[in-house]
């Protein structure tokens, strides 16, 4: 790829393994492509000898930020002039918990007035509306990747399989149904396009992919198969990783019939059925037979003590499908259960503070 005259500069908030996995795959100063990181508990670490990646794809290599900033004020006080061009949002979606919108405003109005795309690579549905709502003039990148990636250490990350990134834009959820959200949304395909294209080239991520903004929320909902079976699963079986899980026969069955509640309810919500070229649960089973190793998201922020991506994965998924009058049973246990195990853990530690 020729280097852009005018550099391309991409803030990641969020330096998880996802975060900085994306991010090492997209920072190429030689071809004037600058990649900042806010970073939090791991910020010494990254700060002071950046990010080694140990990954099954690419090898081992140190990524070392443009810039590392301990905070989103520290970023926003220090923004290159005419702000970033990309601010990708790489955080937990916890909304029980924070609002990312508010909390990356500074950074988005250091742009001036919709200039930076925002990209949220995040697990779940219904994410983007509260972006969409408070910078209803940003164009809006909605990713889903099914990255399987932990930070072993501060500032180390372990990638154990899968690059797969898919990207669509958001405007008004529904491609764009007036002229303003119409108008939004092309902004959006042009940001898709031009993300995927640097994944692809700078980052030899082969699997990066653009979709349109419905199709994209189909991938979401695929991949929620995924999440809200083996996340939550993983922790209610006492522990355990996603292949060891879909090698026992009992809980095959059980992450089966979760999937497929997921796959039968999704068209009836989309209007759409789920393309033929996605993986079908056994398909997904199978594949994740051999992932040893890998362990889900939830079960890691589980077994550290932080909150869980229980309404982006569950709540929202049961009580969009009951809004079409579809049940999702086995995954409203799931999330009773879960929510409830999560609020007990929460009084005992407010107790213990007493
Ligand atoms: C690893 C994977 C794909 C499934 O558990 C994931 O997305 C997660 O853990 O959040």
């Amino acid at each position: 790829m020729a280097a852009p005259t005018k550099p391309i500069q991409i803030l990641f908030v969020g330096a998880g393994a996802v975060g900085c996995f994306y991010a090492s795959r997209l920072h190429s100063p030689a071809q004037n492509i600058h990649v900042s990181l806010v970073c939090r508990s791991n910020y010494t670490a990254i700060a002071s000898s950046g990010v080694h990646l140990q990954t099954h794809s690419f090898g081992n290599y140190t990524f070392t930020p443009s810039a590392v900033y301990s905070s989103i004020a520290d970023a926003a006080s220090k923004a290159p002039e005419g702000g970033w061009d990309y601010i990708v949002v790489t955080t937990k979606a916890l909304p029980d918990v924070t609002d990312d919108s508010e909390d990356i405003a500074p950074l988005v109005e250091a742009g001036g007035d919709g200039k930076s795309a925002i990209v949220l690579i995040q697990n779940g549905v219904g994410v983007e509306e509260p972006h969409r709502k408070r910078f209803p003039k940003n164009p809006i990148v909605s990713a889903v990747t099914i990255i399987s990636a932990e930070q072993i250490s501060q500032g180390t990350v372990r990638q154990n399989r899968w690059t797969r990134i898919s990207c669509g834009a958001y405007s008004d959820g529904l491609g764009g149904k007036t002229s303003a959200a119409l108008a939004l949304c092309k902004r959006g395909d042009e940001a898709v396009n031009a993300l995927v294209n640097l994944w692809k080239t700078v980052g030899d991520i082969k699997d990066a992919e653009a979709y349109s903004e419905v199709d994209l929320q189909i991938v979401r909902w695929h991949k929620i198969c995924i999440n809200a079976s083996m996340n939550p699963s993983a922790v209610l079986a006492g522990g355990i990783g996603n292949s060891e899980m879909s090698l026992d026969p009992d809980l095959r069955e059980h992450l089966k019939a979760c999937m497929e509640e997921v796959f039968d309810a999704a068209p009836k919500i989309l209007g759409k059925p789920f393309p033929e070229k996605l993986a079908k649960p056994e398909l997904i089973l199978k594949s994740t037979e051999r992932n040893t190793g890998g362990r889900p998201s939830m079960l890691v922020d589980w077994e550290s003590g932080r909150p869980m991506e229980l309404e982006v994965i569950l709540g929202n998924p049961v009580r969009i499908a009951k809004r079409h009058a579809v049940e999702m049973p086995r995954l409203q246990s799931l999330y009773a259960l879960l929510k409830s195990a999560q609020r007990q853990r929460e009084a005992k530690k407010k107790l213990a503070k007493l």
